[in-house]
Order: C-alpha cells, then sequence, then structure tokens
C-alpha cells in the first residue's frame, strides 16, 4: 500500500477514492462549472494537489466514456505528473478540447489516473551501426 498525500481546493467535490476490484485507475472531477463551445480549449481545474510516493509519476488519461458523456478530447491525449508537481498550487488541470458545445459540471467524473514509477536513469551510448536485423514497421506486416 502506496500513500499520497492530497490537498484539495474545493469542498465541491467528492474524495478521490482507490476502488478496489472493477478498476484500479482513479477517478478525477472537475472542479468548477466549465461551459466550452465547440473548438474550444481550455484547461480544466481537477480541484486536488498531490504529493505522490518518492519514485512515482501519475498518468492522467481519458475515461472511455469522456467524449461520449462531455463531448471532450485530451489535447495531451496523456497527461504526465511529475513527482516534483508537489506545492501548494500545483494544481490537476486537464487540457481539453470541445468537438461540441458543451458544459462540465462541478465534480464529473472527465478522467482518470494511475500513478507509476520512475523510469531508471538512461545514459545514451551514441553507435554508428546497432548491429541489429532491420523489423520494419509502419504496417510493414501488412493488413489481415
Ligand atoms: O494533463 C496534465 C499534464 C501536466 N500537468 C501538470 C503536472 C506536470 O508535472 C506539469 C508539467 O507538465 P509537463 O512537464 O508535461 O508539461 P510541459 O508542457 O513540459 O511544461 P513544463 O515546462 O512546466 O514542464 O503540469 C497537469 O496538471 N495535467
Amino acid at each position: 500500500m502506496e500513500k499520497i498525500r492530497i490537498k484539495y481546493f474545493t469542498d465541491k467535490i467528492e474524495k478521490l477514492t482507490y476502488i478496489d476490484g472493477k478498476s484500479d485507475w482513479i477517478d478525477l472531477r472537475a472542479s468548477e462549472e466549465v461551459e466550452m463551445k465547440a473548438g474550444e480549449f481550455k484547461l480544466i481545474p481537477l480541484g486536488v494537489a498531490m504529493e505522490l510516493p518518492k519514485g512515482y509519476e501519475a498518468h492522467i488519461m481519458p475515461r472511455s466514456s469522456s467524449y461520449k458523456n462531455f463531448g471532450i478530447i485530451q489535447a495531451n491525449s496523456c497527461g504526465i505528473v511529475d513527482g516534483s508537481y508537489c506545492g501548494d498550487n500545483d494544481m490537476w488541470r486537464l487540457p481539453a478540447i470541445a468537438m461540441r458545445d458543451t458544459v462540465i459540471h462541478v465534480n464529473d467524473r472527465i478522467a482518470q489516473f494511475r500513478i507509476v514509477e520512475n523510469q531508471p536513469q538512461i545514459h545514451f551510448e551514441e553507435v554508428e551501426s546497432l548491429g541489429n536485423q532491420d523489423r520494419g514497421g509502419f504496417g510493414s506486416t501488412g493488413i489481415q
């Protein structure tokens, strides 16, 4: 079990909960009402700041129902919250593009996150040739 220290910027959203069994991703809620016109971009406040366990980052992804329910797509596809994003004003936000006119209400569950261990430190060793066989990519194995 890991601990996340969490600060709420409002009491208008339900507290975050880890639900065992169904999906261990944790839902994130809009902390303000946000009205968006089709094609508009906004950073939707999620009303929380957190201190993640040492050595972890968080990944924010859409819920599978986010587009159907709210007509928004996540502009960065996957949000990455660094462990160092842990100050009192480091509120999590969702960069969103509206595909239709929409209103996000306070407490709507618009995204989800999980924590992920940081990758190991990496040193790049430059070489002239990698000495391996080419795999081929971008559809090289065909369609069917
Ligand atoms: O969907 C997201 C993505 C990021 N963040 C916060 C946490 C993260 O630690 C910080 C910076 O994110 P990132 O490093 O991905 O953004 P950047 O565009 O490279 O900005 P910066 O210059 O602040 O690093 O913004 C969010 O609240 N939501």
